[in-house]
């Protein structure tokens, strides 16, 4: 592969799936587990994906979405974009926040779900999720730490 091909992100669309109470207000939001056989399996980060050629980020959330957990999203949220450098790729996560979703949780890949709470019981977690969590403690007005390990 070239140091070109090497270098050029990945575009992931991220689903970071919220409760949220009568009144608006967010509450828990929901981790999952990477499955065996794919790179850091067992560490905990949001659910998602590539994007197929082609695809919005809304529609690689709800295809990713709909393949892994067996649910259908309605509206999704763009938030915030962040590029992380791994040894076996460059990604570029596009975290989207969603609210409205149907349809039973199903673990299509073997994956192990938690909702969690600031800081997180869950780990360890991806490196990729650790901004997520310090968004979170951001908006949240969290002090402390925001996980494990
Ligand atoms: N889904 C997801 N991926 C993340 C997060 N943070 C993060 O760095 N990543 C990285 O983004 C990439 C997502 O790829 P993936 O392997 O989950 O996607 P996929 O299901 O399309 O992969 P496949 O090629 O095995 O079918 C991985 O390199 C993963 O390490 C996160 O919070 N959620």
């Amino acid at each position: 592969m070239s140091e070109a091909t090497e270098r050029t992100p990945v575009d992931v669309a991220v689903g970071v799936l919220i409760e949220r109470d009568a009144a608006g207000n967010e509450g828990r939001f929901l981790l999952t587990s990477r499955p065996e056989g794919k790179v850091y399996a067992g560490y905990w980060e949001f659910p998602g994906g590539k994007l197929e050629a082609g695809e919005s980020v809304h529609q690689a959330l709800a295809r990713e979405l709909h393949e892994e957990l067996g649910i259908t999203i309605g509206e999704s949220h763009a938030w915030r974009k962040l590029v992380m450098d791994y040894p076996h790729a460059r990604v570029r996560l596009h975290f989207c926040k969603v609210f409205d979703w149907q349809g039973e949780f199903q673990m299509r890949e073997q994956q192990t779900m938690a909702w969690e709470q600031l800081p997180v019981q869950s780990q360890p977690v991806l490196p990729g999720t650790i901004p997520v969590l310090e968004w979170f403690a951001q908006e949240r007005h969290h002090a402390g730490p925001t996980h494990h390990g």
